[in-house]
């Protein structure tokens, strides 16, 4: 069954490929509204997730629903209501601007110009210009006014600004912040930079290794994640015996660790293993999540 508030419901959902599992029973509920981001290393599931959800690939096991449809039952009606831009930017170069814009009006009966003249404003994109002049930045830019001039419910971006340089970045951040039509639908945003999910997103979720390992604000993980320096004489503790040990390093002859869901007991226990000075420090959400990601993404996979 699936519930009208979530955008993405899934129930166990798995996805294997031949031996590699790259969704492990995946229980997912994105509610309706926002800016979700969803994050994970390489090979976390990330891409094998969407294309389940959009019905490119069908689930090995467990549910997948999205708009509350079955994704694998998805109606090019069902499709429309779902805006999608990805990496590859896939129009085909030869196209001209103007006739991509004539096909997707054609295409989609929600089509709003308003909604893609905001967006494109931001980029010194031409009609006549065809889409393999465009540079990187002016083509994702494109993309991604195609896809809200659909008035999705839904847009999925999965990491539409890899690639880009600074600059670019900026300008797709904020053609997509300021946009009248992505602040009417729900936004799925998977994404590497950090520095973008922390201007962007409202909900932070994690996947790792196919399975869900945190949703919450941006700002209730970051509080999850603390870095404390300690001036612990010799070697310190074993890093085995650390609580909720993420990362540690040795600088100028100080402890740095770096550790999840620890509270002032902590500094107590690094008392007791010597330290002589204790001071913990918050911790910027790149730095949470890369030391979650880190963590775990070293460890060996389990059999
Ligand atoms: N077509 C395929 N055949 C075999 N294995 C695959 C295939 N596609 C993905 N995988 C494997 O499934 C796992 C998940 O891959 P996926 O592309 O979904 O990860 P991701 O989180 O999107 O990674 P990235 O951040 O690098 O894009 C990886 O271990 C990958 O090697």
């Amino acid at each position: 069954m699936s519930d009208p508030d979530y955008v993405v419901q899934t129930v166990a959902l798995s996805k294997r490929y031949g031996r590699k599992l790259a969704l492990d029973r995946l229980d997912l509920q994105i509610p309706r509204g926002r800016i979700h981001a969803i994050v994970g290393a390489n090979g976390a599931g990330k891409s094998t997730l969407f294309r389940v959800l959009l019905g490119f690939l069908p689930p090995s096991a467990g549910t997948a629903h999205i708009l509350g449809r079955d994704s694998q039952r998805l109606t090019p009606a069902d499709r429309g209501r779902i805006g999608f831009v990805n990496e590859e930017h896939t129009l085909p170069g030869w196209v001209r601007v103007d006739a991509v814009v004539r096909m997707q009006r054609r295409l989609y009966p929600r089509w709003n110009e308003g909604a893609f003249a905001e967006v494109i404003g931001h980029y010194h994109v031409l009609p006549e210009q065809r889409v393999g002049q465009l540079s990187r930045g002016e083509r994702a830019g494109l993309n991604l006014a195609l896809a809200l001039a659909q008035s999705p419910e839904l847009l999925v971006l999965d990491e539409p600004t890899l690639g880009l340089d600074v600059v670019a970045k900026r300008a797709f951040l904020e053609s997509l912040m300021y946009s009248s039509a992505a602040e009417r639908c729900t936004v799925i945003y998977c994404s590497h930079q950090m520095e973008e999910i922390e201007r962007v997103a409202d909900n932070l979720i994690i996947l790792e290794r196919g399975q869900l390992k945190n949703m919450s604000t941006p700002e209730d993980f970051c509080a999850r994640v603390t870095h404390w320096v300690a001036d612990v004489p010799f070697k310190g503790p074993e890093p085995a015996a650390v609580p909720g040990l993420l990362q540690v390093q040795r600088l100028d002859g100080l402890y740095h660790y770096l550790v999840l869901d620890q509270d002032e007991t902590f500094a107590e226990f690094l008392r007791s293993c010597g330290a002589r000075s204790v001071q913990s420090m918050p911790v910027g959400l790149d730095r949470a999540v890369n030391g979650f990601l880190a963590k775990n993404h070293a460890a060996p996979a389990a059999a």
